[in-house]
C-alpha cells in the first residue's frame, strides 16, 4: 500500500509572512516534489501570482493550485476534498502538500477534512504552523479593548464573540503544532520576549515556538514534523465549536474586502504616503496588489499590512497583458467601502 502524503497546513492572521515564508520553502526544499494549495480571502489572487513567480523547480506552475470560491474552511466539501482528489489521481503524485490558509480561515474544519473517508487513507496532516507577525502583537493589535468588546456585546446580545480578529488569532494559536514568531527585525529583544508571553497566553497548549525573519526557516523544520494533527482536534476546538457544540456554520461575516482599479501612478512615494493616511483613517487591515507606475516597464508589487507599506517592481508588465492599478483591501465589515474606495481611486 501507498505510504500517506504528507500535507503541512500554513495559517496566520493577514499579513503575519505566509506567503513569503512558503516561497522561502520552495527554494530550499531540496529534492522534494511539493504541490501547493493556496487560499486567499480577497479576489485578486496576489498570492498565487508571487509563489508562481519563484521558478522552484521542486513546485511548477502545475503544482500551485488557487483556491478561490471564499474561505477554505467555509468551502471544505465544494471545493478543498474535490481538488485534493484530483491532485491525489495524478501520476506523479507529490512528496509533500502544502496548503496556505487564508489569513481569515479557521484551521480546525480544514484538519478535520483529513478525516474525510477518500482523503484519510491517502493524505495525513504532517502539522499545523502558525505565523505571528511579531510586530502587530507587540503593538497589541490582537489585544483589544475587552471594554469597549463587552460594551458592544451588551448592547448587541446576538454578539456570542470576543472581538473576532482576536478571537479568530487565538484559534489559529490553539490549532499550531509549531508557532513560527516572524518579524522579529522589527522589534528588540525585550518585544520579542513580551511577545512570546502574549502569545503563549493565547492558547492553553504548549507548541514550539521559533523566531523568523522574511520567513526564513530551513524545510527541515517546516515540513517532517509527523504529527497526524487531524488525529489530535478535540485538544484544538475553535471559539466557533467551543460556543456552537451543534454544528451551527462558522462564516467570515465580520470580514470584507474588495477590489480597487484605478489608473497609471506617476508619484509612488506620494502614492505611498497617501495609502497609509487612508488605511489608518478606516483601520484597513490589509492591502495588496499591483501597481501601474507611468512610464516603468515593470509591475510594482505593493503590500500593506495595517499601515506598513512594502512595495518592489516584481516583473516586467507581459507582452499584451493590460496595465493597471488593481489592490485588493480588506478590513472589518464596518470599515466604509465606498469612503476608502472613493479615497484611493482618488490617487491616480
Ligand atoms: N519586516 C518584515 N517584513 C516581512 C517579514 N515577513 C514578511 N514580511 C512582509 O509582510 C508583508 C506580508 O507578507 P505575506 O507573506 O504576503 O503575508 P501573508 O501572511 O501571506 O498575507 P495574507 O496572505 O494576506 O494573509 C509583505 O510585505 C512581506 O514582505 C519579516 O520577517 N519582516
Amino acid at each position: 500500500m501507498n505510504q500517506k502524503i504528507p500535507a503541512t497546513v500554513i495559517t496566520g492572521f493577514l499579513g503575519a509572512g505566509k506567503t513569503t515564508m512558503i516561497r522561502n520553502l520552495l527554494t530550499n526544499a531540496g529534492g522534494k516534489k511539493i504541490a501547493l494549495i493556496i487560499n486567499e480571502f480577497g479576489d485578486l489572487g496576489v498570492d498565487g501570482d508571487v509563489l508562481k513567480g519563484c521558478g522552484a523547480e521542486n513546485c511548477s506552475e502545475d503544482d500551485i493550485i488557487e483556491l478561490t470560491n471564499g474561505c477554505i474552511c467555509c468551502t471544505v466539501a465544494d471545493d478543498f476534498i474535490p481538488t485534493m482528489t484530483k491532485l491525489l489521481e495524478r501520476e506523479q503524485r507529490p512528496d509533500h502538500i502544502v496548503i496556505e490558509t487564508s489569513g481569515l480561515a479557521l484551521p480546525q474544519p480544514l484538519v478535520a477534512a483529513f478525516n474525510w473517508p477518500d482523503i484519510r487513507t491517502q493524505v495525513t496532516v504532517d502539522g499545523v504552523i502558525t505565523v505571528v507577525d511579531s510586530a502587530a502583537v507587540a503593538a497589541g493589535r490582537f489585544a483589544d479593548d475587552h471594554d469597549a468588546v463587552e460594551a458592544a456585546r451588551s448592547e448587541d446580545e446576538s454578539l456570542d464573540h470576543e472581538s473576532p480578529i482576536e478571537e479568530l488569532f487565538e484559534d489559529q494559536l490553539t490549532c499550531a503544532d509549531l508557532i513560527v514568531l516572524n518579524k522579529t527585525d522589527l522589534i528588540d529583544v525585550a518585544g520579542l520576549g513580551r511577545v512570546r508571553d502574549e502569545v503563549a497566553s493565547r492558547t492553553q497548549r504548549r507548541p514550539v515556538m521559533i523566531e523568523a525573519r522574511n520567513g526564513e526557516v530551513p524545510a527541515g523544520i517546516l515540513l517532517g514534523l509527523g504529527i497526524g494533527t487531524e488525529n489530535d482536534l478535540a485538544n484544538r476546538k475553535s471559539h466557533h465549536e467551543l460556543e456552537h457544540e451543534d454544528g451551527a456554520p462558522h462564516d467570515h461575516d465580520e470580514f470584507d474586502s474588495f477590489v480597487v482599479e484605478l489608473g497609471p501612478i506617476a508619484d509612488v512615494a506620494g502614492f505611498v504616503e497617501q495609502l497609509k493616511a487612508i488605511i489608518s483613517a478606516h483601520d484597513v487591515l490589509r492591502l495588496k496588489g499591483f501597481v501601474d507606475v507611468s512610464g516603468k516597464p515593470m509591475r510594482l508589487q505593493l503590500q500593506a499590512v495595517g499601515s506598513r507599506i512594502d512595495h518592489y517592481f516584481d516583473r516586467a508588465w507581459a507582452a499584451g497583458e493590460r496595465r493597471a492599478t488593481r489592490l485588493v483591501v480588506i478590513g472589518l465589515h464596518e470599515m466604509d467601502e465606498d469612503a476608502v474606495r472613493t479615497a484611493i481611486e482618488a490617487l491616480a
